[in-house]
């Protein structure tokens, strides 16, 4: 069947059972592509019957279906004609793994981080009605997006606005991991007790029975209609808020989902569709390990098993070093905005359920909720991805940094991740961190030095970020010592003429240019900064006195990186010498493996060599 679908309007007629069939032809091609390229399998195969449904009974891209996160938009795309491109998903030069404008008219608003889409749809929804033009504009939003602020804001607003706009709850019980918070235990409820709806239908038919006779007793049974509500009536919430509530829907029941998309499809104001699924429907390891499947790496089909992996990533290091150091100390505590395994959170989490905290996908919370524990004389470490950082910019700075309060972000997925592209490329913290008073920004070019900073930061009065990439840390020795001190960079290589100063992982891509330097007889300096704040001053400028050409490498953007940061040191102190900054240009960076993009964006080895030799040769 997939073989004949190019457009949504392919399955407009389609009868119930054909439908049917092809949920499970898209099962069996999204577990046959995702096991061989990776991929969000799990939230993806849950999704399958509803977006079906959506195509079914709405016509995209006339009517509006905006995706939360978008991580689930593989159905979608299946859907919209983009089948044939799935060899190439997340790859360099590939499909995103995320709705893209450029890639498909269909893909309506762009999406990766959490809890936008509401907004994005009343912000459509209230422009249509300026236009006085009629369509749909709907929001599929999950369980897990539902716990971000964003999401309540939006709400908040679009409740009352009498607007029409339909948002979809894809409620499966789970964000990566087992969602948290209460709405998650109240929407459980709802969707845990059959007696609910039945009741709700019950009460409604009741009540409607009640004649109005006259205009102060009818005020008066309203009321009283009101509070019986209160008490009885799923969504009740949702409906307080101004939404007409339908549900819950089994969300795997094509059938049911069609009808109620119809109804609200012809329905007044705002509508939030209550929809039960399954995270990792109809694959037997994704349903009972979801959140192994969510971000799933390429895995055997018949046996649900991923390569093994015989080494520690960063996110392993910070996870085994912060439980470590929690044992002699017990005012660490640990904080993550719903990644608990991504950010390797999950050691601690075993180890002191007490001090850890899960709050959702809420990064703005959870940074002023450690700036409130470090309040009360506690060490809390906020472990985050540096892409979802980007939401907490203001609480870093008013409760953190202006409080001069000794949190520490622990920034994981700094630098490039890869395969989520734009969105989530962690390439702009030491930018957005630098400028901030009271800050001290690290990143540790190995993982020896890693667990040292993690050791420093935990001595540290004040704010403090350790940067650190995703992936592979390497070998490392956690009791070996390395020789380090604050604000003290590492002199790894004395030369003449030529200075590199480099950060974080980007030290070892210049100790690899070495080799080809020197046979060109270039022989740099060559410095690991650890600091990105503060600078290493007497070093950096010691060095840049000597030499003729001064070369700048991080994984962030060149714009107030910390190229930027040493030019201005050395304008500071007139010292005017040939300056190059390698880094990732003023544009946002695509999706694609780590090497093809360091490799195009001219930060490998190889390239930084020939760059230099270049400059200083010719
Ligand atoms: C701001 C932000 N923080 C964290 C994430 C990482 N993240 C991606 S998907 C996800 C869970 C989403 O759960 P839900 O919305 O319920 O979708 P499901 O996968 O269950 O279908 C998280 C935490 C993100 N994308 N954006
Ligand atoms: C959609 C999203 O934001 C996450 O699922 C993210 O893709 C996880 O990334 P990692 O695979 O690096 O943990
Ligand atoms: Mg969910």
């Amino acid at each position: 069947m997939l073989e004949r679908i190019n457009t949504p309007n392919d399955i407009k007629k389609f009868s119930l059972a054909e439908l049917e069939d092809l949920s499970k032809e898209i099962r069996s091609f999204l577990i046959e592509q995702i096991s061989k390229t990776g991929g969000h399998l799990a939230s993806n195969l849950g999704v399958v019957e509803l977006t079906i449904a959506l195509h079914y009974v709405f016509d995209s891209p006339t009517d509006k279906i905006i995706w939360d996160v978008g991580h689930q938009s593989y159905v979608h795309k299946i859907l919209t004609g983009r089948r044939n491109l799935f060899d190439r998903l997340r790859k360099f030069g590939g499909l995103s793994g995320f709705p893209k404008r450029n890639e498909s008219v269909h893909d309506i608003f762009e999406t990766g981080h959490s809890s936008t889409s509401i907004s994005a749809a009343l912000g459509i929804a209230k422009s249509r009605d300026l236009n006085n033009e009629k369509y749909s504009v709907i929001s599929v939003i999950g369980d897990g997006a539902l716990t971000g602020g964003m999401a309540f804001e939006a709400l908040n607003d679009a409740g009352r606005s009498k607007t029409n706009l339909i948002v979809i709850l894809n409620h499966n019980e789970m964000s990566i991991s087992k969602n948290v918070g209460s709405l998650s235990l109240y929407l459980s409820k709802l969707r845990t007790d059959p007696n609910y709806f039945k009741l709700k239908r019950d009460l409604e038919n009741i009540l409607n029975l009640v004649p109005p006779i006259g205009k102060s007793i009818h005020k008066s049974i309203e009321k009283i209609k009101d509070s019986i509500k209160q008490l009885f009536v799923p969504g009740m919430f949702f409906e307080e808020m101004g939404f007409t509530y339908l549900g819950p829907i089994d969300g795997h029941d094509i059938d049911s989902l069609i009808d109620v998309l119809k109804r609200a499809k012809k329905m007044e104001g705002p509508i939030f569709i209550h929809v039960i699924t399954k995270k990792g429907k109809g694959y037997v390891f994704a349903e009972e390990n979801p959140d192994k499947f969510h971000s799933a790496a390429p895995f055997n089909i018949i046996t649900g098993e991923f390569k093994k992996k015989n080494y520690d990533t960063y996110s392993d290091v910070f996870g085994k070093t912060l439980t470590d150091l929690a044992t002699k100390n017990d005012k660490i505590v640990a904080i993550t905005a719903a990644m608990p395994d991504g950010t390797g959170l999950s050691y601690f989490a075993k180890k002191f359920p007490n001090r850890f905290y899960d709050v959702g996908i809420a990064e703005q919370h959870a940074a002023t909720f450690a700036a409130g524990m470090a309040i009360n004389g506690y060490k809390p470490y906020f472990a985050v991805y540096s892409t979802f950082l980007q939401r907490a910019f203001d609480q870093v700075i008013h409760d953190i940094c202006i409080q001069n309060l000794p949190v520490v972000l622990a920034i994981d997925r700094a630098g490039l991740v890869g395969e989520d592209g734009e969105t989530h490329q962690g390439v702009f913290d030491v930018s957005f961190l630098r400028m901030i008073p009271n800050m001290t920004i690290m990143a540790p070019k190995d993982a020896n030095e890693f667990v040292e900073m993690i050791k420093l930061s935990s001595m540290m009065q004040g704010p403090c970020a350790i940067r650190y990439p995703k992936g592979n840390a390497g070998d490392y020795d956690a009791k070996r010592k390395v020789s380090f001190k604050l604000g003290k960079a590492e002199v790894i290589q004395e030369g003449s003429n030529v200075a590199i100063f480099a950060l974080g992982r980007m030290v070892n891509v210049a100790i690899n240019a070495i080799d080809k330097l020197q046979k060109n007889s270039v022989n740099p300096y060559l410095v690991n900064l650890r600091f990105a704040k503060p600078l290493d001053v007497e070093t950096i400028l010691e060095i840049s006195k000597k030499v003729d050409y001064i070369f700048t490498v991080e994984d962030n953007v060149m714009v107030g990186g910390v190229g930027s940061a040493i030019l201005e040191l050395l304008s500071d102190n007139k010292i005017y010498k040939k300056f190059y900054r390698f880094g990732f240009p003023d544009k946002f960076i695509e999706h694609g493996d780590v090497d093809s993009l360091f490799k195009k964006y001219r930060l490998d080895s190889d390239s930084l060599a020939e760059k230099i030799i270049e400059l200083v040769i010719s």
